[in-house]
């Protein structure tokens, strides 16, 4: 089989978002079995090959042409000023980049960081940042462990990755500035070896993205109270109504993001609604 035309995608090897995105993959119907350390896997049926690469080398080697599409981090890509198209969000991964300094520091804003040292996995981005702030830092360029730098006196301030805050606190730092929101993305360059099998893979991705974020609900109610109901539950694009053998009633079938499908429940029940059900998606075509 002649596979030099086949549609290239670079996935993390190791870490965080190595399993992030074989998971998605493999929802999306995708299949492919990774051997121990292989960093190479055909998928089955599709002209596709997956190639394991570091996250952070991604967005190079897919503006490079090296890879036709990546998954990896929106700050990596921002970091590496690669030349690529964002194909898509995959609400996963979400985490903010931000200078942080000891918690009894007195600096009250960037520009304090005049003259200071500043320990940091993204040079470029912290580097932009600062000339924003007019402020001018010696950075000092690592590739983890950031946040101890401090203590180990490599640095008095520095730029790092944050999701919940437990890191910043157990180093006992707090945020002095946000410099941006990223999640997980998919990537793809503007020289694809195939555009038709990319926009494949895009649309099967959009099925499990959107199904992980919202349930279908449905539940009856009497027709007086539709336009009410309506209003609790508006949908994707518009709810399904069904007649049911009462007239005065009907059954609806609706989206619903699924954070607020508790609520929604709620709010339907004391409106009158009852058979109310709630259905998880893995995966729909909108
Ligand atoms: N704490 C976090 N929460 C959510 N997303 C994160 C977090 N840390 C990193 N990320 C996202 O995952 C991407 C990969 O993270 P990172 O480069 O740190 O790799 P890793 O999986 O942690 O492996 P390692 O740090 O051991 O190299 C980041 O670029 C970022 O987009
Ligand atoms: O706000 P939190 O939920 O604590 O997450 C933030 C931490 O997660 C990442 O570290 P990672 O685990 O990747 O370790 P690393 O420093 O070795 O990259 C990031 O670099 C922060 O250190
Ligand atoms: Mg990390």
């Amino acid at each position: 089989m002649d596979t030099q035309n086949h549609l290239r995608i670079g996935l993390p090897s190791k870490g965080r978002l190595c399993d992030v995105a074989t998971d998605l993959l493999t929802q999306a119907g995708l299949q492919f079995r990774r051997q121990s350390r292989g960093l190479f896997a055909r998928v089955s049926g599709l002209p596709i090959d997956l190639i394991f690469l570091r996250t952070d080398d991604i967005p190079t080697l897919c503006a490079e042409g090296a890879i036709d599409m990546g998954i990896t981090g929106s700050d990596l890509v921002e970091e590496a000023g690669a030349d690529i198209q964002l194909r898509m969000k995959l609400g996963v991964g979400r985490c903010r980049l931000a200078v942080c300094v000891p918690d009894d520091s007195s600096a009250k804003s960037a520009s304090d960081l005049d003259t200071k040292r500043i320990a940091t996995s993204f040079p470029s981005i912290t580097e932009r940042y600062l000339a924003g702030h007019d402020a001018e830092a010696h950075l000092v360029s690592l590739t983890g462990s950031v946040e101890v730098m401090i203590q180990l006196g490599v640095a008095d301030a520095i730029v790092d990755l944050v999701e919940t805050g437990s890191t910043l606190a157990a180093n006992r730092l707090r945020i002095l500035g946000e410099i941006g929101s990223y999640e997980t993305v998919l990537i793809q360059n503007d020289h694809c070896r195939d555009q038709v099998t990319a926009d494949r893979v895009v649309r099967r991705l959009e099925g499990v993205v959107i199904a992980r974020d919202y349930s279908l609900l449905e539940y009856n109610i009497q027709r007086t109270k539709l336009s009410e109901a309506e209003k609790i539950t508006p949908g994707f694009d518009s709810p399904t109504i069904n007649a049911l053998e009462d007239q005065a009633w009907c059954s609806v079938r609706v989206m619903v993001k699924r954070k607020e499908v508790i609520d929604a429940m709620e709010k339907l029940e004391i409106l009158g609604a009852s058979a109310i059900f709630e259905t998880m998606l893995s995966n729909c075509r909108l």
